[in-house]
């Protein structure tokens, strides 16, 4: 099975996928194996790890078309998208951040995303790739709406500054991506360490780098991992009606630094040492929860202004109400039927 780098005009051949090579990784149990019988396609279950790492280590990526099923899709689309538009609700919550919105606290959300972390896939990919040691770094559902513009970058960096901490980072689509999909230098990942700095830009990629650019135009459910020190970013769209709806989490070697972690203990059934050290039990997670965003950054757009014009409306009556006469209330109440 080949790591399928697509570029606009490539088409998937399902002979290829099928013949993956049958090394998945070893269960620990029976429970695991079924977990990711649910998480993944049938397709993607014979995905050689062996073979993604390789991937990793010589494009910098590896990429599978509809490699979570649509079940799980469904999951965590449902777990992340609940309280989009609810102000004040006592659940967890995303924010938005001009034309994108963040929700990181997915671990405190979603049972399905945190089988898929958690999976041996996942942990067999980080054990190959990484070592034994290794730490589950910042995690996000994300949306991404037109007009948003990602420069050229690589994501090693700690949340402040370029930083030589080996990583990589998974990113699934959770909406058919055809437009401002994911794009990866190919082979940047062995010389950008040389240069101190982590953000590119275009002319620079366009004039040096056009034919070794790579462009993931995938359906929903499909999957692609990446070494942190790659040059890529997400393809900008102008169309302000675009929408891209996507999962990130990365992973590093360097356990002793993270965004915090917010897990609902309900989720870890097994809490083993390689589990603790990915999910950061006990250690500082000192870096800044990423986007930083305020009420400032929350766009007044359609949606919002109906969500605040209830509420204005709502609030407005509950004081009109307020100051009527006690004796006229009931009646009042009759009349609406309260
Ligand atoms: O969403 C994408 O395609 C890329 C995301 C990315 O590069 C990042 O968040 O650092
Ligand atoms: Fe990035």
């Amino acid at each position: 099975m080949a790591s399928l780098p697509l570029n606009a005009d490539s088409t998937f051949d399902d002979g290829q996928i099928q013949d993956a090579a049958h090394n998945a990784p070893a269960y620990a149990d029976l429970s695991a194996r079924e977990t990711e019988q649910a998480l993944f396609t049938p397709e993607f279950l014979s995905v050689d790890v062996g073979h993604v790492v390789d991937e990793l280590n010589q494009k910098g990526y590896f990429a599978f078309p509809s490699a979570l099923s649509p079940e799980a899709i469904e999951t965590i689309e449902r777990d992340a998208t609940e309280t989009k538009h609810k102000l004040n609700v006592n659940k967890v919550s995303g924010v938005f951040s001009e034309r994108q919105y963040y929700l990181t606290n997915l671990l405190a959300i979603s049972r399905t995303f945190y089988e898929f972390s958690t999976s041996p896939f996942v942990f067999g990919v980080c054990e190959g790739y990484l070592g034994d040691q290794f730490r589950l770094k910042a995690l996000r559902y994300y949306e991404t709406y037109g007009g948003h513009h990602m420069q050229w970058h690589t994501d090693n960096k700690t949340d402040r500054e370029f930083a030589h901490i080996p990583g990589i980072i998974f990113i699934f689509y959770v909406s058919d991506v055809e437009d401002g999909e994911f794009q990866y230098v190919e082979g940047s990942h062995l010389w950008s360490g040389e240069k101190a700095y982590s953000d590119y830009t275009d002319e620079f990629i366009a004039d040096n780098f056009s034919s070794s650019v790579k462009s993931f135009k995938m359906p929903r459910g499909s999957l692609v991992i990446y070494n942190t020190y790659g040059i890529h970013r997400a393809r900008p769209v102008a169309d302000k009606n675009f929408v891209r709806k996507s999962v990130f989490f990365q992973v590093d070697s360097e356990i002793n630094k993270s965004e915090p972690i917010i897990v609902n203990t309900e989720f870890i059934s097994r809490l083993d040492d390689r589990i603790s050290t990915f999910l950061g039990f006990g250690r500082p997670s000192n870096y800044e929860v990423f986007p930083n965003t305020s009420l400032n950054s929350l766009p007044l757009d359609g949606t919002m202004m109906s969500v605040m014009g209830k509420y204005m409306l709502y609030r407005m009556a509950r004081t009109a109400f307020a100051s009527i006469p006690q004796a006229l209330k009931p009646t009042l109440r009759k009349m609406i039927g309260r």
